[in-house]
């Protein structure tokens, strides 16, 4: 049977593992956290916990990074003599390149890219996934079907994978700061703030749909809100006065600048 195994079981290597033990993948899930804790919690789910960093990459085919990039070189020089050029590493640590994993391990490693996001704890995650040279179709298949047991992935190219941290790793914070500045404004004006979340949230999940399903581009769908002479132009005019798309723009070269630091580590 293969053997997956995860360095790190916080948010989002939890959320990997609760997703495969959920599906019908007829794969073997072990794990590695400092945190003990972590690792008990997960027992009940069928993973089998691992001792060291070194009995979990001994044991696994592929070996799924989950701590921070920052703790990243450490850990990887930490087990570097157990990485085979046989082994498959897939990586969700922002900005981390195979290079960086490469050059603290075995220079042929297989190293397949992965930036998933939060929603993944719901199993609608959103993942970008890239894979470097070396890595065969069906290990490539296989690394893919794990991150799909919580959500969709779309294939990006692995000279993109920092840039798209902003789209679809990050974008979920943006996206709840919007939802915050639409809830104070009902607070504001004495609207109950729960009733305001679900309405918002409920127009952000409808909202959604219209964006993959309706057939229609985004500005089609900004203009079939925008009632001439009526209330969302009067918005929308407010949001292009404090010029929202050149923030967004900013907000996300600052992500890719932050990514590119992060992978000097
Ligand atoms: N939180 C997010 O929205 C996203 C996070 N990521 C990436 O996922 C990775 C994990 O992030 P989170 O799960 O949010 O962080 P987290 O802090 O929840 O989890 C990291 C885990 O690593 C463990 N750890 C630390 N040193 C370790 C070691 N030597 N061996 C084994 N485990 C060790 C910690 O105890 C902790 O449980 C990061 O590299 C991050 O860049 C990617 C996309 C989205
Ligand atoms: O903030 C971070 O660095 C990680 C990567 C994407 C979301 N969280």
């Amino acid at each position: 049977m293969t053997e997956l195994g995860f360095l790190g079981a916080g948010n989002m290597g939890s959320a990997i593992m609760r997703g495969i033990c959920s599906s019908d993948m007829q794969i073997s899930v072990s794990a590695y956290d400092k945190d003990t804790a972590k690792l008990e919690a997960l027992s009940a789910f069928g993973v089998k916990p691992c001792k060291s960093e070194c009995e979990l990459v001994k044991k696994c085919d592929y070996i799924l990074l989950a701590v921070k990039p920052q703790v990243l070189g450490g850990v990887l020089d930490t087990v570097a003599e157990e990485v085979t050029h046989d082994k498959v590493i897939i990586s969700i640590c922002a900005g981390i390149s195979e290079d960086f994993i490469r050059s603290h391990t075995i220079p042929s490693a297989k190293v397949v890219l992965v930036m998933p996001n939060t929603p993944m704890m719901l199993g609608l995650g959103a993942s970008a996934i890239s894979r470097a040279d070396g890595v065969t179709d069906e290990e490539f298949a296989f690394a893919k079907s794990v991150i799909e047991s919580c959500g969709i992935a779309e294939e990006v190219p692995i000279n993109k994978m920092k840039e798209i941290i902003a789209v679809n790793g990050s974008s979920p914070a943006f996206i709840y700061l919007f939802a915050k500045g639409f809830v104070d404004y009902a607070k504001s004006v004495d609207i109950n703030p729960d009733a305001a979340l679900k309405l918002f949230a409920q127009s952000l999940v409808g909202s959604a749909k219209m964006l993959t399903d309706s057939g229609m581009t985004v500005d089609e769908l900004i203009k079939q809100v925008s009632s001439p002479g009526g209330t969302t132009i009067a918005g929308l005019d407010k949001l292009y006065e404090g010029k929202l798309t050149d923030t967004v723009d900013e907000c996300c070269k600052a992500c890719t600048a932050r990514a590119y630091e992060l992978a000097k580590k």
